[in-house]
């Protein structure tokens, strides 16, 4: 954790983080909600913020919620821009098949990440420099455990030709 920054907020109650290091900062619910089985709903949290310029906060969902109730955010991570003053809102979904799951006001239903952000110059170019990854992705270098992968077992291998040149069209 590196330097904390000043936000402005205008709230019910603030955001709390439960613990000294913790990243997030629970974000309740202002509205009684109930999700049936694989409903979604855009609830509303009272909070409205202005970050610093360069910094993003990112909505995202509370592992508690997911592993005991299949509780997620469906855009996850949501992003709040620096510019935006309306409501934060979380898109909470209830991915579980056969139980309901009910919010009350004052429920944390998400967590809040505040983060320095990079604005890109996108400069346009006729080849990529290359990388020891080149294009290789999506399960390139195995799937599951690191053990069973050669990539990850034997560094010699190379797992895409596309790592070998090291360039994109
Ligand atoms: O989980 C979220 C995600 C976004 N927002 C707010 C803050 C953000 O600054 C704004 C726009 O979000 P985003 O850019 O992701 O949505 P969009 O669909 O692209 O809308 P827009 O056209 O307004 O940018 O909505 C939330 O309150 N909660
Ligand atoms: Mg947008």
């Amino acid at each position: 954790m590196t330097e904390s920054v000043d936000v402005l907020i205008i709230a019910p109650d603030l955001p709390g983080y439960a613990h000294p290091g913790d990243a997030g900062a629970d974000l309740v619910s202002a509205e009684h909600i109930v999700l049936e089985p694989g409903e979604r709903a855009l609830i509303g949290t009272g909070v409205s913020i202005a970050l610093p310029d360069g910094h993003a906060a990112f909505v995202v969902p509370r592992s508690g919620l997911a592993a005991k109730h299949g509780i997620t955010v469906v855009n996850s991570p949501g992003t709040v821009d620096a510019g935006y003053r309306g409501e934060i809102k979380v898109t909470l979904l209830n991915t579980d098949r056969h139980t309901s799951f009910t919010v009350e006001p004052g429920d944390r239903i998400a967590q809040l990440i505040v983060m320095p952000v990079s604005r890109a110059n996108f400069i346009p170019v006729e080849r990529l420099p290359g990388s020891a990854r080149g294009a290789g992705g999506f399960g390139s270098t195995g799937v599951g455990s690191l053990a069973t992968t050669p990539a990850a077992t034997d560094p010699t291998i190379s797992t895409d030709g596309a790592a070998q040149t090291g360039t994109l069209a």
